[in-house]
């Protein structure tokens, strides 16, 4: 436990999730290529991102089950597998089902990874850094998006549709080889924590079992209200919105990208320090980080006309500590459930987030093309991608965002009157401050 071999396995599984996150945002910085390749609208278009974020949350109770069953080696090399296949239908495609089937494939694939390294960790280590090893798997994994905005970006304008996603295929093939000759899911000797050691137990009581726990219901609500703006940014819609909408260059949107991603990188590791140091004030945080993100979002869709690069930046950072955010949701689900179900409870968890994006992608392509379509018959001479459509469009979120706030107070509140009946009180955050203040003033 904690070796450098463990080290060494968590980061052939963090390479795996890296670049199932490469595949998996490619399509992000693509969108016009897409557009053009396919000669589709942005309803259609938005089709093509969500119907992969789809099949993903739809793969997560499955997949969270079958972690629990055959442990996150088999989970993570059949996940890559499954990618390498997609990415290479996606590579080919010249009509828009091969495409949309090769993202399907994307889907399933990737639904695989990411609870299944944050189940390898617990195999791996003990004791404290579990509690911030969720962190440094997401910031590891948000390379693979770096990736994607920066070298593929450019290979795909240099190379073209079917090299440069091609090339993604390759990347992909040989990480599954790594997974295959490094990752095992315990040390030998380890504690069986999979398979063979809850075999008595099926897939169901243990899947009831956590979704029963309000802990992984606080862990659900969490990562909706975080990831869905963050993901739909990232993965459909912040490049046309920053190129087309705002008018922004193509490199200047690529940094604007890149900066949400190296804010979460930077806020992931901290957020893991802070929940593992202050574990009973998680929720606040995280109450915090939606208020901010509702905070930012608002100011950005009312401003009149063109919202200022400052604001614009100011929206990819909070977007990027948005992210760390929505891991605490696994965190949440670690400590309130046993390691024998904790797989099926990081499924539940994970569901949420992608469930939110799932909804927003296509709603912001409908509401897109029905302001365009509404302003053409009006006679107005708008493209698609105007910026007073994606006013419109984006605002949706907001929905979301205020569903999930309300989420996290409730559940937030069932949790802390369960940990109540265990002897657990946690008070008002501000009479743990004062508290803190007077034991350091003295
Ligand atoms: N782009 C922000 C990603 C943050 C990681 C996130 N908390 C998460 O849930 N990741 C799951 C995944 O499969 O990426």
């Amino acid at each position: 436990m904690n070796s450098a071999r463990s080290w060494i396995v968590w980061g052939v599984g963090a390479i795996a999730y890296m670049v199932a996150i490469l595949h998996r945002s490619s399509l992000g910085v693509a969108g016009p290529a897409a557009a053009e390749r396919f000669e589709v609208q942005a309803t259609l278009l938005s089709t093509l991102g969500a119907v992969q974020v789809g099949v993903y949350a739809a793969m997560q109770i499955p997949v969270g089950v079958l972690v629990d069953r055959y442990g996150p080696r088999v989970l993570i090399a059949s996940g890559a597998a499954v990618m390498v296949g997609g990415q290479t239908m996606v590579a080919l495609a010249e009509e828009l089902p091969l495409a949309i089937a090769g993202r399907i494939l994307l889907g399933i694939g990737d639904a695989a990874t990411f609870i299944s390294v944050i189940r390898l960790q617990s195999g791996w280590f003990r004791g404290p850094i579990v509690a911030q090893m969720s962190q440094w798997t997401a910031t590891t994994g948000q390379l693979g998006q770096l990736l994607s905005v920066v070298p593929f970006a450019w290979l795909l304008h240099q190379v073209g549709w079917t090299l440069s996603f091609g090339s993604l295929a390759i990347v992909g093939a040989v990480a599954l080889v790594l997974v295959l000759l490094i990752v095992f899911d315990a040390p030998k000797g380890g504690a069986p924590a999979t398979g063979s050691i809850d075999v008595p137990v099926g897939w169901w009581p243990r899947l009831r079992s956590a979704m029963r726990q309000p802990g992984t219901r606080l862990g659900f609500w969490t990562h909706f209200s975080l990831l869905g703006s963050t993901n739909v940014f990232l993965l459909l819609w912040g490049y046309p919105m920053l190129v087309e909408g705002l008018g922004y260059e193509r490199g200047q949107a690529a940094g604007l990208m890149a900066i949400v991603v190296g804010t979460g990188m930077v806020v992931g590791p901290i957020v893991g320090i802070a929940t593992a140091r202050f574990p009973l004030r998680r929720s606040t945080l995280v109450l915090a980080i939606v208020g901010l993100v509702v905070a930012t979002w608002t100011t950005v869709l009312v401003w009149p006309g063109h919202p200022p690069t400052w604001l614009v930046i100011v929206l990819v950072v909070v977007l990027g500590i948005a992210g760390p955010g929505s891991t605490v949701g696994f965190d949440f689900a670690r400590t309130f459930n046993p390691l024998r179900v904790l797989g099926s409870a990081n499924g539940v968890v994970n569901i949420g987030g992608f469930m939110a994006s799932f909804a927003l992608m296509p709603a912001i392509g409908i509401i897109l093309d029905a302001v365009h379509a509404a302003r053409a018959a009006g006679g107005e001479a708008v493209g698609v991608y105007d910026w007073e459509g994606f006013r419109i469009a984006l605002a949706s979120q907001l929905v979301v965002l205020a569903i999930g706030l309300v989420m996290i107070v409730r559940t937030r509140r069932i949790t802390r009157s369960r940990m109540r009946e265990e002897g657990i009180e946690v008070g008002p955050v501000w009479t743990a401050i004062a508290r803190w203040m007077r034991r350091r003033g003295r």
